[in-house]
């Protein structure tokens, strides 16, 4: 999918947290989403996949302005986004593999494809041993890569991750960054993160401040030690 934002202006109440953010998403397209905490990035990721609307400005998927669409029509657009945010949460009854499945029946994806997709990227995040457990059972780090096999066996066409490392040791980082790197294939990969992911070394910054996309370009780490700026 083609994504844009276009002068996108986000306010809760009277709070403007996002401010005239421009940016084009062509297909393919492997960027993080840095600043610090509350500069918007989450509101960014939500905004672009139409959870949020703009106060000002628009969203635009392959060049149709989201919120204009219909319920209907946003929905089903809206599934070629995968999305794993911070407050995802699995179905605690349900196992790890019943949660991956559960997405891709509403799809109506048919059952042997299903298993099959959830069978790879169980694999993939490396919890085939734990496919048969319940999420009660497993680490904080596990229980992300689950988040992350649900997100992917969608097939996502864009893939928005808010701040997928958030409390992994070292090593399951790198675990879930190579996973989103082999995974996203050829789609979107937006990763949100409070600073640069050293084992995630995506080739475009766009780096928010106080809610305005400061620099939207190649890594620029300098970023990340200027002084904070906060929006009335
Ligand atoms: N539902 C809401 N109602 C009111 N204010 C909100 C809401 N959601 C977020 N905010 C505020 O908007 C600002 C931006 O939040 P956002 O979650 O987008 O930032 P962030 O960069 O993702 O932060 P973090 O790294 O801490 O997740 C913050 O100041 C936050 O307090």
């Amino acid at each position: 999918m083609d994504l844009r934002a276009d002068g996108l202006t986000v306010r809760y109440g009277t709070r403007t947290v996002l401010a005239g953010v421009d940016c084009a998403l062509p297909p393919g397209t492997q960027a993080l989403v840095l600043g610090r905490s509350g500069s918007g990035k989450t509101t960014l990721l939500k905004a672009l996949a139409g959870l949020i609307a703009p106060a000002e400005g628009r969203v635009l998927w392959d060049g149709q302005e989201a919120s204009r669409l219909r319920l209907e029509e946003r929905r089903e657009r809206q599934a070629a986004f995968g999305m794993v945010f911070q407050t995802d949460a699995l179905f605690d009854s349900l196992t790890v593999r019943d949660n991956v499945l559960l997405p891709l029946a509403r799809r109506r994806v048919p059952e042997a494809e299903a298993a099959a997709r959830a069978d790879e990227v169980l694999r993939a995040v490396g919890l085939s041993d734990a496919a048969g457990t319940l999420p009660e059972r497993l680490s904080g780090g596990m229980k992300k890569r689950a988040g992350l096999a649900r997100a992917l066996a969608a097939r996502p066409s864009v893939l928005l991750a808010d701040d997928p490392f958030a409390g992994l040791d070292p090593g399951t980082a790198r675990q879930v960054a190579r996973v989103l790197l082999e995974v996203s294939g050829g789609g979107t990969l937006l990763v949100a993160a409070p600073e640069a992911p050293v084992d995630l070394p995506l080739p475009r910054w766009l780096y928010l401040r106080g809610g305005r996309l400061v620099h939207d370009g190649p890594p620029a780490p300098e970023l990340e030690h200027a002084p904070d700026e906060v929006l009335g």
